[in-house]
């Protein structure tokens, strides 16, 4: 549930993108006034315009929360323009890939509540999961604010320690990406063998929802829900001698990706 902080003393979006504007069009779905918002944002999209939050208008002298939301190669410019609201009750939410606790401290004062996440745009719909952690200045309320928040777009989870975000970036963060390719290529294989594209599209969409849905609903783990759709002998036992092939199939590609995305994702800790 969204605290009364945020309604009553005001949340401010620092890049208000793709993500950003995912995770607003569900707060503000979810009953947050559009008064109780201020984006500050160069470039900001269209659809803020009829919402009446507060598009680059002057910020509330004390926020509850500033929700850190541009590219990390963005920060350098952006952040330093919210010097002032360091190092003091207003909390930073940080969303950006690679970019440490540490040095928002650096550019924002030592004393700041930092919360570090990692969200996905299924928060558009309600449907994201987040992973959290926060700075030793992060009281217990400000951390219920957070989780809050970022429960009003999905699940979320507590993090041990900060390092383990990277993986989270590269799993859940990037996460629909890979799904949503593995739709279009689905659709795409649907249609090599013979389906019109659009049927091919609703097929594969509709399998990955499902299926996703229940993985989730069901008592049977994924392992289990696959064999109960291999046939011995059958049609998806063919498909998934390719896919799990140990050299060429998901079990040597997946793991690689995400080794790919988790090693991007300390990389732009150091600023590259
Ligand atoms: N897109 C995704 O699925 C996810 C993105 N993230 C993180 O969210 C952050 C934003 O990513 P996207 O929304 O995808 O990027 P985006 O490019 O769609 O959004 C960034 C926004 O920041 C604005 N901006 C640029 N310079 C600015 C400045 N000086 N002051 C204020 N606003 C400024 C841009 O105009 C743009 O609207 C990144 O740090 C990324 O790592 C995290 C999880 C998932
Ligand atoms: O691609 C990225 O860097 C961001 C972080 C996770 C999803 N998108």
């Amino acid at each position: 549930m969204i605290d009364d902080s945020v309604r009553d003393k005001g949340l401010v979006l620092l890049g208000c993108g793709k993500m950003g504007s995912a995770m607003l069009a569900g707060w503000l779905a979810g009953g947050l006034p559009a008064t109780s918002v201020w984006v500050n944002d160069p470039h900001p999209s269209d659809w803020l315009l009829g919402t009446g939050v507060h598009v680059n208008q002057p910020l509330p002298a004390h926020p509850a929360v500033v929700l850190i939301a541009v590219k990390p190669q963005q920060m350098a410019d952006a952040l330093p323009t919210l010097q002032a609201l360091g190092n003091g009750d207003t909390l930073f939410l940080s969303i950006a890939a690679g970019i440490t606790i540490g040095r928002y401290q650096d550019i924002l004062g030592a004393q700041t509540p930092i919360v570090r996440a990692m969200p996905n745009t299924p928060a558009a719909i309600g449907q994201g999961i987040t992973a959290l952690i926060g700075n030793a200045n992060v009281t217990a309320t400000q951390l219920e604010t957070a989780e809050g928040l970022l429960q009003a777009v999905g699940q979320t989870v507590r993090l041990e320690t900060e390092d383990q975000i990277d993986a989270v970036t590269a799993l859940s963060g990037g996460g629909p990406a890979y799904v949503f390719h593995l739709i279009e290529t689905l659709a795409a294989a649907g249609e090599a063998v013979g389906l019109p594209p659009d049927m091919a599209m609703t097929l594969a969409k509709v399998t990955v929802a499902g299926s996703g849905q229940l993985a989730i609903q069901s008592p049977e783990t994924p392992t289990q829900l696959r064999i109960n759709v291999t046939s011995p002998k059958g049609t998806t036992l063919a498909a998934l001698n390719v896919l799990m092939d140990e050299e060429s199939g998901f079990p040597a590609l997946v793991p690689k990706a995400i080794k790919a995305a988790r090693d991007r994702s300390a990389e732009l800790a150091s600023g590259a």
